[in-house]
């Protein structure tokens, strides 16, 4: 191992000694520009002086060059220091899943869509990427979190980047704006998480009806579309999911009649897209309910600016936090209507919180509280713990439960009727002590309370049972290591650092 590090470094040294040469600095130029001395530079040109992945992007930027790439091909891990107690207030970021949806919906605008306050996170920069291959000028304005999208005046399918549209789930939204503009495309498989087999049947079924038939083969979905069909009777959906109904809303939003959606979800991100759509001059009603109507327009090209709300995800994730380790921390713009359930459910299990008065997220509509955590003995729900479409406890925030179970004294069992895999990957909490017995695919039993000890663990392939791991390391007195955690980077800005913005112990690190 020492033999490879020396080569190693000493590789990295003659690279920089080159990039070096080739701007024509000095070792004491280049020293000057980094605030060190021409003696480090020199340590470092041979490969005796170990290196900081800072250090390297810093001497990259000097130079401008790249000396290692430290994209997402080198995986980030996080090394935890748990057992502390967390204090402080956090605000809730907006939301990834709207997110998502508004840049998909951006497709639908010829004029300039302005994003306030986006969660900066690893979903969204897959999203951009593909837009920008297909042509939008897409930036941040300064250090804000405000995206900026200018759509172009052609839409350039072909050159569509397929790495990062597999990444992601997103790309079968992408059908229902661009039905409009296409008789025949192309798009890559929907990815993301590995949660086993999701279906995008209903998103097939439901977008029929606007002219759409779907073939898929060779990891593509080809589509032609009849122009001349449009729904003549409401849009039935075959289950209340969330990007489904949104795919129909997009599909809508360009169509000049009256379309009906039924069984649509009325979920958090589907009432933000919904809100959004109105601004575009598309009329809809019923938001907020399981019956949408929506009135479209022939064309939308104005500039419009629209502020996502807070996400009961990440609300829920810092509850979970705050509960994990004993702590009273405020958690701050919580979308109230998207958590009650889960609190109802939690008031069972005893814990003890106090909310603020409600106010307004800056999207003009959704509620919002401070809820502050105090600390006390929990104990298991008699019933089972079970997800179900809005209003019921959400789908995202179950894994959260199980957490929360492991804390709490007595058996709960946990039941993720949804995806094939999820529940799977909360029995990796057994390796920091939890009791956590896997009762078939789909329901795990938790007996608490857990003495939390460190380990260290390959992050799930999947975001919310990989934050679950990382809020028990937190519990967890001593050094735990969760490595490659990109899932939870894809819908979480920044959680480590804002972590320790409460007290936690979280460093960042990655392997090269
Ligand atoms: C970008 C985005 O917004 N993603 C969310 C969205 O994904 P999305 O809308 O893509 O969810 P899926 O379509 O994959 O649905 C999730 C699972 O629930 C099943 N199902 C869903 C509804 C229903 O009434 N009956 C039913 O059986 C589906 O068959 C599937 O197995 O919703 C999921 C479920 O809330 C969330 O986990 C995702 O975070
Ligand atoms: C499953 C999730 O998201 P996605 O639909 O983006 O995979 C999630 O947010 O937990």
């Amino acid at each position: 191992m020492v033999g490879m590090t020396e080569t190693y470094l000493s590789r990295i040294g003659n690279l920089i000694r080159d990039a070096r040469r080739h701007k024509e600095l000095t070792q004491a130029e280049l020293a000057g520009l980094l605030g060190t001395s021409q003696s480090a530079i020199a340590r470092i040109e041979q490969g005796k002086q170990n290196l900081s992945l800072e250090m390297l992007a810093r001497i990259g930027e000097s130079l401008d060059s790249e000396i290692v790439s430290v994209g997402s091909a080198v995986p980030q891990n996080l090394r935890i220091t748990g057992g502390v107690k967390l204090s402080g207030e956090i605000d809730v970021r907006t939301s990834k899943n709207a997110a998502v949806a508004l840049l998909c919906a951006s497709l639908l605008n010829k004029g300039r869509t302005t994003l306030r306050n986006l969660a900066r996170i690893e979903e969204v920069n897959r999203i951009t990427e593909v837009l920008t291959s297909l042509g939008f000028k897409i930036r941040w304005l300064g250090e804000s979190n405000d995206l900026e999208i200018v759509p172009p005046a052609k839409i350039d399918l072909a050159a569509i980047d397929e790495a990062a549209a597999r990444r992601t789930r997103t790309i079968i939204m992408f059908l229902g704006p661009l039905l409009h503009r296409f008789d025949n495309f192309e798009l890559p498989y929907a990815g993301g998480c590995d949660l086993g087999t999701r279906t995008v049947e209903p998103h097939m079924t439901a977008l029929r009806q606007f002219g759409v038939d779907v073939t898929a083969t060779h990891g593509s979905y080809h589509a032609t579309v009849d122009a001349s069909r449009r729904p003549t009777r409401p849009i039935v959906l075959t289950e209340r999911g969330d990007t489904v109904t949104e795919n129909v809303l997009l599909a809508a939003a360009l169509h000049p009649g009256t379309t009906v959606i039924r069984n649509a979800s009325s979920n958090y991100m589907v009432q933000d897209l919904c809100v959004f759509l109105r601004t575009l001059g598309v009329q809809i009603e019923g938001i907020g309910t399981t019956t949408l109507k929506v009135t479209g327009v022939e064309e939308i090209d104005m500039d419009v600016e629209y502020s996502p709300s807070e996400d009961p995800i990440e609300a829920m994730s810092l509850l979970a936090a705050g509960v994990v380790t004993g702590s009273e921390i405020t958690i701050k713009r919580v979308p109230i209507e998207f958590m009650e359930i889960e609190l109802a459910v939690l008031d069972t299990m005893g814990l003890q919180y106090e909310l603020s008065e409600e106010y307004t997220s800056a999207n003009g509509f959704t509620r919002l509280v401070d809820l502050r955590t105090i600390p006390g003995p929990l104990k298991a729900p008699l019933d089972k713990i079970h997800p179900l479409p809005f209003p019921g406890l959400n789908i995202d925030n179950l894994p959260f439960f199980a957490i929360i179970a492991a804390c709490a004294e007595g058996s709960s069992m946990i039941h993720d009727w949804v995806y094939e895999n999820r529940a799977i990957y909360l029995t990796e909490l057994t390796t920091l002590g939890a009791k956590v017995h896997l009762m078939d695919p789909h329901r795990v039993m938790v007996e608490g309370p857990t003495k939390w000890r460190a380990g260290e663990i390959m992050c799930p392939p999947a975001l919310r049972p990989g934050v679950v791991i990382l809020l028990a390391m937190l519990a967890a007195p001593g050094v735990s290591v969760l490595r490659n955690v990109y899932v939870i980077n894809r819908g979480y800005e920044d959680l480590a650092t804002r972590l320790n913005n409460l007290g936690a112990s979280i460093q960042t690190f990655r392997d090269i």
